[in-house]
């Protein structure tokens, strides 16, 4: 039997819809996973796509089962797991195979494995791969990290399992070391904020206008139509209209208001704190979704304060505000991509990567989570201007922040003096009426760090003077 053209470690929900995707696309495909059964089962479930698939049960097997250089896809949980994996493989490797990380590592640690494996005649990639499971099994979006020359080596591969959008593959190699993971991790970073913001929204309509999960789930089918059409709207009215097998009640009603998280969105937030970018958006989803957790703290905290005492939600017109609530977040997701992709274009400078953001764009259009029509318009606009400070300044952007603003606006006034959270949403618009207003308040924050630490300020005239009157007689 001839010897396979790439290997798998992994069986996972991702791992073995990878491996089905990349079998399906007449490739010959080498599995293998710590717990024997899976492989087994994978492999006796594998359909038509069985002859293409080597199923193995020691590593030892496993690499053998390889035609050398052999690319390896390991997509496994992520962390010290990829370590142990990377170590057990290694004695088996010989120089020129690669070592692909497909899950979803901290950029920080791919750059560490990278770094580890110079030297050696081994090769890492760091791997990002969106999609879930029907992404992995039908196309996902593939954000490659590591040297070019490894990337040209699976790039065959890569582009025939991954998503397609008019034709064009969603993979690219985004630069050397780390750079796939971390365009992947602020990918999830953005997704946080897009669900977040939905979820708000969702809160608007059930909390505010009384309305039930299948009338909200209709509003989202009909957002789904227009400017908003995306995955994670069209998939908020099918988990909206689905009923619960056991009660017969709406399924979203009863779900635990308990979100969980993997470290994707944290390391976005982290790493955009470093750089210095503001991602407030981002921010305030992980935000949300550690308040969410709290559970029983904050069913303690309703007993204790009670809800806001405000009074009934009023709306005068129904059908407008269910319009301004589309346009709401509409803007806000602007806000939110603007500032993941702000992070990125920091990040790129840093790490020395290059990001090439119109590309990056155009790799999220299919096969990833937050795939949408918005992320055509987001690869025009930076195709026509790959080196705007911000996705809101470039014209076709400000036009659409400009339209939907007040939109926003309304809503988060609504709902703040409604007494519904919207941590998300007033994010944007915070952000927006910060980054557009060319005279702030920090003023302030510079004379208070000059009176009580010395610290000194720039003048608007330019004066060569930099500490304030404040009488201590040190500042002077
Ligand atoms: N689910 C999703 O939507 C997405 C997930 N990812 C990422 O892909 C990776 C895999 O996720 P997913 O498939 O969902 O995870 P699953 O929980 O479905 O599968 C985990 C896999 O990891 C293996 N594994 C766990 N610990 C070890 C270890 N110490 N040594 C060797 N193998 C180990 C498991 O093997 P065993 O069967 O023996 O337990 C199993 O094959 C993760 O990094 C995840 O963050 C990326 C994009 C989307
Ligand atoms: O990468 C993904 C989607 O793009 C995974 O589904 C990931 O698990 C999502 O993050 P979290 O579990 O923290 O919500």
């Amino acid at each position: 039997m001839s010897q396979a053209e790439i290997g798998l470690i992994g069986l996972g929900v991702m791992g073995a819809n990878l491996a089905l995707n990349i079998a399906e696309k007449g490739n010959r495909i080498a599995v293998f996973n710590r717990t024997v059964e899976t492989t087994r089962k994978f492999h006796a479930d594998a359909g038509e796509l069985k002859s293409r698939i080597v199923p193995c049960e020691t590593i030892e097997e496993f690499v053998a089962a390889i035609r050398p250089p052999r690319p390896i896809i390991i997509m496994i949980k992520a962390g010290e797991s990829v370590d142990q994996q990377m170590e057990a493989l290694k004695p088996h490797l010989a120089s020129g195979d690669i070592m692909i990380d497909a899950g979803n590592a901290n950029f920080r640690d791919t750059m560490r494995r990278f770094d580890s494996l110079k030297d050696t005649g081994l090769t890492f990639i760091g791997m990002g791969v969106s999609g879930g499971e029907e992404g992995a099994r039908h196309g996902p979006s593939i954000m490659v990290g590591g040297t070019e020359e490894s990337y040209a080596r699976v790039e065959e591969v890569l582009t025939s399992i991954a998503a397609k959008y008019d034709g064009e593959p969603c993979v690219a190699w985004l630069g050397e070391n780390g750079a796939g993971h971390f365009v992947k991790t602020i990918h999830n970073g953005i997704e946080y904020a897009d669900m977040q913001m939905i979820a708000e929204i969702y809160g608007i309509l059930r909390d505010g206008l009384r309305m039930t999960a299948e009338e909200i789930g209709e509003v989202f089918g009909t957002w789904n139509r227009g400017r908003l059409n995306s995955y994670l709207i069209e998939i908020t009215e099918k988990v909206l209209k689905a009923t619960d097998p056991l009660t017969g009640k709406p399924m979203v009603d009863m779900i635990l208001d308990k979100a969980g998280q993997k470290g994707t969105g944290k390391w976005s937030a982290i790493e955009a704190q470093t750089m210095g970018v503001p991602a407030t958006g981002i921010e305030a989803a992980v935000a949300a979704r550690s308040i969410s957790s709290m559970k029983e703290e904050r069913e303690t905290a309703e007993k204790i304060l009670g809800l806001p005492s405000v009074g009934e939600f009023q709306v005068a017109d129904k059908a407008a505000f269910i319009t301004d609530l589309e346009n709401a977040l509409l803007a806000a997701k602007i806000g939110a991509y603007a500032q993941g992709f702000a992070v990125m274009s920091a990040a790129s400078k840093e790490f020395g990567w290059s990001l090439p953001m119109p590309t990056i764009a155009r790799i999220w259009r299919a096969g990833c989570i937050i795939r949408s029509q918005f992320l055509d318009e987001i690869t025009s606009a930076f195709t026509k201007a790959p080196d705007a400070a911000n996705l809101i300044v470039t014209p076709a952007f400000a036009a659409l922040v400009k339209e939907t603003d007040g939109a926003l606006r309304r809503i988060v006034s609504a709902a703040v003096l409604g007494g519904l959270p919207v941590p998300a949403l007033a994010s944007a618009l915070g952000y927006f009426d910060s980054y557009r207003r060319g005279r702030g308040t920090a003023n302030v924050i510079q004379a208070q760090r000059d009176f009580f630490g010395a610290h000194g300020f720039d003048r608007v005239d330019g004066a060569d003077s930099h500490h304030g009157p404040w009488g201590s007689g040190l500042n002077g």
